[in-house]
This record gives structure tokens, sequence and C-alpha cells, in this order.
């Protein structure tokens, strides 16, 4: 099974190019999208959730499995029905009715997607309501949830009626280190036979869960692949050097910095250059570097 995306463009009525002929393959297993914000994440997981229209492009469902709704390949772009049937979607505002039950809600949700036996709905939730640890609170209105709570439920809701297709946008923004933690621990969790797309700015997020990723700036791809080999080609690439902070735009004149980050009262900084820059140091690059190197470029050579 796999998500093939074909040269997706969308342009807003206001004008804005959100996606500008994004191509993807997508595997099995955990996807991460990596962008800034305003970079199209959004545009393009809307779009795959079958939310909103491209202007041109295609997005096929591949190889979906005997037993699920529809086996066999779907058009995501034209067989909406079929494809919200075997799709879990966390949308980056994920609104909760205050006075509902988690427990009312989800169920709830699962006659909607269409699970009609009572009995059945009932063993769902349940299951959910322990996976994503809210069987002790499942009773509490979903207004007296935490931030990372509500983000819970959102997965618990997402993952009714065993979708093949997950998405989840921005799921860990404003979560703190513990619900994060948590939040990770849980995705990673979700079968291996599911397609999950992580969207997220957050790099760590991918370090720490996806086997594959994107990242996209300005409505295009500027990289994709295994986040290792993406990062080994940076090695030897990447040089290092503290500074004074009033020195830093003199050497972002001079040198193709990448990122800087203030380091016990000096700022480091990271350039890239593929010979050895005089008194910078050379360091291991991480994913970091990798995504800070690719958005930089995107945007230099936009803005030159
Ligand atoms: N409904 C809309 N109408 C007009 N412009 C839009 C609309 N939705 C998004 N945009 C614009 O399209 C571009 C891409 O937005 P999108 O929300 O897809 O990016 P994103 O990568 O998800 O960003 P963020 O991380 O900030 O959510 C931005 O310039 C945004 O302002």
């Amino acid at each position: 099974m796999q998500l093939e995306i074909k040269e997706l463009s969308k342009t807003y009525s206001n004008g804005v190019r959100a996606l500008k002929g994004v191509s993807l393959t997508i595997r099995q297993g955990m996807f991460g999208l990596l962008g800034p914000n305003g970079a199209g994440k959004s545009s393009l997981m809307r779009t795959i959730a079958t939310l909103q229209e491209a202007d041109s492009g295609s997005v096929q469902l591949t190889g979906l499995p005997e037993g699920t709704s529809m086996p066999g390949d779907l058009d995501i772009l034209t067989q909406k029905d079929a494809v919200r049937r075997v799709l879990g979607y966390l949308p980056q505002e994920f609104g909760v009715y205050p006075r509902v039950t988690a427990e009312a809600m989800l169920d709830h949700i699962a006659s909607l997607k269409g699970i009609a036996n009572g009995r059945e709905r009932k063993e769902i939730v349940q299951g959910l309501l322990q996976k994503v640890n809210l069987y002790d609170v499942r009773k509490k209105n979903l207004g007296t949830y935490s931030g990372g709570m509500k983000q819970r439920f959102g997965i618990a809701q997402a993952l009714i009626g065993s979708p093949r297709l997950i998405i989840v946008d921005e799921p860990t923004a404003g979560l703190d280190p513990a619900e994060r933690n948590r939040f990770h621990n849980l995705l990673s969790e979700i079968g291996e036979n599911t397609i999950v797309i992580l969207s997220t700015h957050i790099v760590e997020d991918v370090t720490n869960l996806c086997s594959d990723m994107a990242i996209i700036c300005l409505g295009e791809v500027v990289a994709t692949g295994n986040p290792n080999d993406l990062v080994k080609d940076l090695t030897g690439k990447v040089w290092q050097k503290f500074v004074e902070k009033s020195e830093i735009d003199t050497y972002r004149k001079t040198h193709r910095v990448i990122s800087t980050q203030l380091k016990g009262g000096k700022t480091r900084i990271h350039a890239y250059s593929e010979v050895p820059l005089t008194d910078f140091d050379a360091v291991t690059p991480d994913l970091e570097d990798l995504y800070f190197a690719k958005i930089t470029e995107k945007m230099e050579v936009t803005t030159v």
C-alpha cells in the first residue's frame, strides 16, 4: 500500500500559490512532513483528507488490502466517500464540544463512521479510551481536558474504524514535554500496515518517529527520503563557530549561515560549506541542520 502524490498544485482565490507541483511517494509507516509556517503542509494534508480541492495533479492510494472497505486502488481526489472510510484525520485546529463527555463523543463519531451495532461500538470506544489513556476520565466533559488530553482524544477519534491512512497535522504544538512524549508513544503504536503522515514544524518529532520524510518550503518539496540518509549527505558540509551576537549579521553576509543558537551567553552559528571554513570547527550534522540547510537554500534562491 502506498500514497502517490503527483504534481499537486493549489492556488487560493487570494492568489497565494500554496502548492506548486508537489510530488511524493509515501509508503507504510510513519512519514514526517516538515516545513516552516506557511510552507503548504496543511493545504497538502487537507487535500489528502478530501477536505479541499486541488487545481491540478493526482493523489492515488494504491494496494489497499483485501478486508478493507475498498480493496485495490483509490483516487483520493475523486473517490472521496470511499477514501473517508479508510481515513483517520486529526486536523491542526481540533475543536471539541465542551459539554460532551469523551465517551459519548467517541460513541457518536463511531456511529457516524458507520459502526451501527451498539455493543460493537461500545467495545471499540472502551478499547480506544484505554489505548489513549483517557479511560479514567471518560465521563468528564471534553471542555475540562488539558491540551494534551484533547490531542489524545483527537487521536482516539482518528483511529475509529481502523483506518489505513492516518493524517495528523501539527499534533504536538503547545504540548509540554511529558505530553509530547506520551503522544509520540501513541503514534508509534499505530500498526505497521498503516500509512501515517505527521505534519509538523518540530524537527525532533520527525527524528524520534519517522522512517521517511519530506521537507516542503514555499509550496515545493525541497528534500525527501530516509532522515538518516538525507543527513548523511550533509557530512563534512556543516561548520560551527561561537561568535558575539553583534557579529551575526557580518557572518551572514560572508557565509551561508543556516542556523544561530544562543548557548551559555554566546551565539553558536552553523554554516553550510562544501569546503572547510577558516576558524570554524567541523560538526556532525543532524536533522535540524538538514532542515535549515534546505529551507535557507530555498529562501535564498527565491529572494535573489
Ligand atoms: N483558505 C486559504 N485562503 C487563502 N490563503 C490560504 C488559505 N489557507 C492557507 N493559505 C495560505 O497558503 C499558504 C500555505 O498555508 P498552509 O496553512 O498550507 O501552510 P502550513 O505549512 O500548514 O503553515 P502552518 O505551519 O503555519 O500551519 C500560506 O501562505 C497561507 O497563508
